[in-house]
């Protein structure tokens, strides 16, 4: 089978998320010349024309359409709110492609009607520390893809690091809530943690690094630990000591209920997304 860098794949959208994917394919040795990139912003363009990628302009029906006649893999990477009305223009322009899409909600019976029910189609929902091949992804298969074609999606987006399967496509609202949404989660808990280091009395600059060192190696450490991050916890818990004063209070204002409740809005928009922008 091919391997990615042999691949030519097109992003239809270049934004935050393609971006992403295409740094974690370019660190995995994807010529620059097999990447395609459609865009309507022309600044977008310009940056990744000056990199070296082939570029499209996506107001421009008949070069999106020459972008996905070269790919063998396409990535739909616009929003949602814009999805339908990119493709509808080009349904006519899919063969053999694996389509690859990463709109958030955005079911495959809605895909299939817009690209046309013969196409490969896959949905994946990634998240941004694909950027530094840190990413996970969850991926799911419509019944017409083959074992091979799902492989091929499956090296793609492990240019960006964690890939994860999962048999029943409903379960992409709750990989939203819990990975493609919670790289915010985790910067929301340091931009906190910095500012009241400052207010504590350290600089920005001392805040900052223990912060972030401390973020990366509680992480690496609860996955390479035997212990459960409950357990992990416990283990920096000393009674009546700092840590306790400190989990009391997240106990108190019920920062568990919190995460609950942010996880399931999180999800509940992806469904509503579905909904609203969906056929
Ligand atoms: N950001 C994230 O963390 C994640 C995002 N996603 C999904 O990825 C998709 C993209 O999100 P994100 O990268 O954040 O969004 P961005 O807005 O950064 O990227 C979308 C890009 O598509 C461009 N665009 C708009 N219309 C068209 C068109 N007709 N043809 C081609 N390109 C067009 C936009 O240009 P312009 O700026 O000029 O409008 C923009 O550059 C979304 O569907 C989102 O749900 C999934 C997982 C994680
Ligand atoms: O916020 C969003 O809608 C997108 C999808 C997952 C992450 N960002």
């Amino acid at each position: 089978m091919a391997t990615t860098t042999s691949l030519n794949i097109a992003f239809i959208g270049g934004g935050n998320m393609a971006s992403a994917l295409i740094a974690g394919l370019l660190a995995k040795g994807q010529p620059t010349t097999l990447l395609h990139v459609v865009e309507t912003n022309a600044e977008k363009l310009a940056d990744f024309q000056a990199k070296g990628l082939n570029t499209y302009d996506a107001n421009n029906i008949d070069d999106t359409k020459h972008a996905i006649e070269k790919a063998d893999v396409v990535v739909l990477a616009v929003k949602p709110q814009v999805i339908k009305d990119v493709l509808l223009p080009v349904k006519d322009s899919w063969g053999e492609q694996v389509v690859i899409s990463i709109a958030a909600g955005i079911g495959t019976d809605s895909l299939a009607e817009w690209l046309g029910p013969q196409v490969k189609l896959v949905r994946a929902m990634p998240n941004t520390p694909a950027m530094i091949q840190m990413g996970a992804t969850g991926l799911y298969a419509t019944a017409g893809v083959s074992e091979a074609e799902q492989q091929l999606a499956q090296q793609v987006m492990s240019a960006a690091g964690l890939v994860l399967w999962v048999d029943d496509e409903d379960l992409l609202h709750a990989v939203t809530a819990i990975s493609g949404s919670a790289p915010a989660y985790f910067f929301y808990m340091l931009e906190n943690m910095i500012a009241t280091g400052e207010k504590l009395g350290l600089t920005q600059t001392q805040a900052t690094a223990l912060a972030m060192q401390t973020a990366l190696g509680s992480a690496q450490m609860a996955l390479t630990s035997h212990d459960t991050p409950a357990e992990l916890r416990r283990k920096v818990t000393s009674p009546n000591g700092t840590t306790q004063a400190a989990i009391e209070v997240m106990d108190d204002k019920k920062m568990h209920q919190i995460i609950a409740d942010a996880m399931l809005a999180c999800e509940q928009r992806s469904r509503e997304l579905s909904q609203a922008f969906g056929k």
